[in-house]
């Protein structure tokens, strides 16, 4: 009996919520969420870095410390290759529910679809579905269109190969000083592609698509449609937009370069809200370490004042994303002299 609860209680967190069947209810207030969404309109206090610009790297350096997000133009994404994606993303996210189950996330595998993991810890639900994808994608979406998975698949490999490339040249400049990209051995960098949906929600007053977190990545590159939901935690103005604006990408610090950088640059706090009328798209590419790296603050001629001293135990992305599953502060779990 203990057994078959333990194992309802991991599929509740895995199974994204049946939002047609939702809809259909009238609505009512989540005792969770108690008006808590709304958030300033202070979209345009994000920097917006021009890539081709003279001074790119300070500017990115700036915007890391600032506020650990910024937006990014002129980043040699081409907006076909985006739409593309967009309009893939949405011919998954639209097939029935029972179909989209059949690329449900094997427990202890990161690629399928289902609740972002990030679930598993939480209390309140998400009006959130996602697929992940690494590398490839054919295995599930075989699963899902055994005649017509081609187009799926080569434009999110594509999307990938093309973010890797851009990840790379904005982490690199923003490492310049640190010596640069980190060493990665022949492992190569874990990298992960996240397709979010978030259908327009009817039934709830107020509903949080994604809650509040950090991402563990060093850096993550979000695009998303043109649906506002994606907010971020400013320590002056509390929650503020990120709207979306055509063909930029929102680029975000994650815990791993907030460790290197010795808490330098700031781990970005944020959240995704959900539209009544709109159904949200969002896509966030993940650029992290291998999972054995070990990670520790690289303390050079750049550190001055309080980041002198390591303010964080070595630690392999492997082992923070074991804590980071039962704890998301686990940064303070690493953090020294705590
Ligand atoms: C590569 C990954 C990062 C991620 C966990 C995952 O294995 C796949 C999903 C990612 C995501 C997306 C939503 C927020 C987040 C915290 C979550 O629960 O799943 C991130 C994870 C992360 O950055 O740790
Ligand atoms: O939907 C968004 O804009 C944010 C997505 C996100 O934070 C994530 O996938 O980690
Ligand atoms: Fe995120």
């Amino acid at each position: 009996m203990a057994e078959v609860s333990q194992a309802s209680v991991h599929l509740r967190h895995r199974i994204p919520p049946d939002f047609y069947s939702l809809n259909s209810q009238k609505p009512f207030d989540s005792p969770h969420v108690s008006s808590f969404l709304g958030s300033e309109d202070v979209q345009n206090s994000l920097p917006v870095i021009d890539l081709n610009s003279p001074t790119v790297e300070d500017s990115l350096v700036r915007a890391c410390e600032l506020s650990g997000m910024f937006v990014v133009t002129n980043h040699g994404i081409p907006l076909g290759v985006l739409v593309g994606a967009e309009v893939e993303a949405l011919r998954f996210f639209s097939l029935p529910r029972e179909e989209k189950m059949k690329a449900l996330r094997t427990p202890g595998e990161t690629a399928g679809y289902g609740m972002a993991p990030l679930a598993a810890i939480l209390d309140e639900t998400m009006w959130h579905e996602g697929l992940t994808i690494t590398g490839s994608p054919i295995e599930h979406a075989k699963q899902v269109w055994p005649h017509e998975y081609m187009r799926f698949c080569e434009m999110m490999e594509d999307y990938q190969k093309r973010m890797k490339s851009l990840s790379e040249k904005i982490l690199g400049l923003v490492l310049k000083n640190y010596g640069g990209l980190p060493p990665f051995h022949e492992s190569g960098p874990s990298t992960a592609l996240q397709l979010n949906s978030y259908p327009a929600c009817q039934c709830l007053n107020e509903m949080i698509g994604l809650a509040p977190h950090t991402d563990t990545s060093y850096i993550t590159i979000v695009h998303q449609n043109d649906v506002t939901g994606l907010q971020l935690f400013h320590e002056q103005h509390g929650w503020i937009s990120v709207a979306p604006k055509t063909g930029s990408l929102v680029v975000n610090v994650g815990d791993m370069l907030h460790i290197v950088s010795n808490a330098r640059f700031p781990s970005a706090l944020h959240r995704a809200a959900v539209s009544r009328v709109q159904h949200r798209l969002s896509f966030a590419y993940f650029y992290g370490p291998p999972a054995d790296f070990e990670v520790s603050p690289i303390i050079n001629a750049c550190s001055s004042g309080p980041h002198q001293e390591a303010r964080f135990r070595p630690v392999t992305k492997r082992e923070f994303v074991r804590m980071k599953a039962k704890n998301v502060h686990a940064l303070s779990l690493i953090r020294k002299g705590k």
